[in-house]
């Protein structure tokens, strides 16, 4: 059986100017956790959030009691150099460090992942041992140019400190909220959740009740939502539709 659904909206889409207040209300509305999109200028052209704002609104959600559990933060670092921030974010209450495939390899595969990789930046799998070193759950993401093959190297790693708990599919262009779901991305999902039944696979971009059940049937239990939640009259519901499609599947 497929891993348990997993919905975290995406705070990108948040009133910024009442961001904790959002924070606790997207959790008491049925959120299990809240996905924090950092964006540095570089990785990706636009720009967000820093330790001191995650460190706000961290105390507006209770910290989760076990991994995985209601109220993770889900810190989906679109930057440039993931390997230096690794501290900072966990100081500030992240609990889940994401980071992505692209910016871990050297610049010239980040640019063209057809291209060799001879000079590796930081290796995936050693970012991985530090971030679970430091005591934060660690993703990896990849973006629409990045093959899904990329990730089964650092997922068949046999030493446990160096596997990740979980991947991101992007299914958009990292960046900006609101953008259109590429369905062209699940099958990604499909050879991910083939080869790796309980992993958790999540998918992020253009989520809401028209995609979920594309998303849903490639396999993806980890659905990152941000506009369809928070420009939603009864967030709730939109929330419990994606539960409910996501686990649908798990149990056919
Ligand atoms: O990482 C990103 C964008 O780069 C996402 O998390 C978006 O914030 C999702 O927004 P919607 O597509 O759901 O509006």
């Amino acid at each position: 059986m497929a891993p348990k659904a997993i919905i975290a909206p995406s705070i990108l889409s948040a009133d910024f100017a009442d961001l904790g207040a959002e924070c606790s209300r997207t959790i008491a509305q049925g959120a299990d956790w809240l996905h924090v999109d950092i964006m540095d200028a570089h990785f990706v052209p636009n720009l967000t959030f820093g330790p001191p704002v995650v460190a706000k609104i961290r105390p507006h959600v209770d910290r989760p009691t076990e991994s995985f559990a209601k109220g993770t933060f889900d810190c989906h670092m679109m930057i440039a150099e993931p390997k230096k921030w690794v501290k900072e974010f966990k100081a500030a209450g992240c609990d889940l460090y994401c980071f992505h495939y692209e910016a871990a390899i050297d610049s010239t595969a980040a640019e063209s992942p057809e291209a060799p990789r001879t000079e590796q930046k930081t290796s995936p799998r050693e970012l991985i041992r530090y971030i679970h070193e430091q005591g934060m759950l660690a993703g990896i993401a990849i973006k629409p140019a990045t093959k899904a093959e990329v990730l089964f190297e650092v997922l068949d790693s046999g030493d446990v400190k160096e596997r990740p708990d979980m991947v991101l599919v992007m299914t958009v262009e990292p960046g900006f909220g609101g953008q259109k779901f590429m369905a062209s991305e699940l099958p990604k999902v499909q050879a991910l959740r083939a080869r790796y039944p309980d992993l958790n696979i999540e998918v992020d971009g253009g989520l809401g009740p028209g995609t979920i059940d594309q998303a849903a049937d490639a396999g993806a239990n980890v659905i990152v939502a941000g506009s369809a939640v928070f420009g939603a009259k009864d967030p709730a519901g939109v929330i419990s539709l994606l539960r409910e499609a996501v686990d649908k599947r798990g149990k056919l």
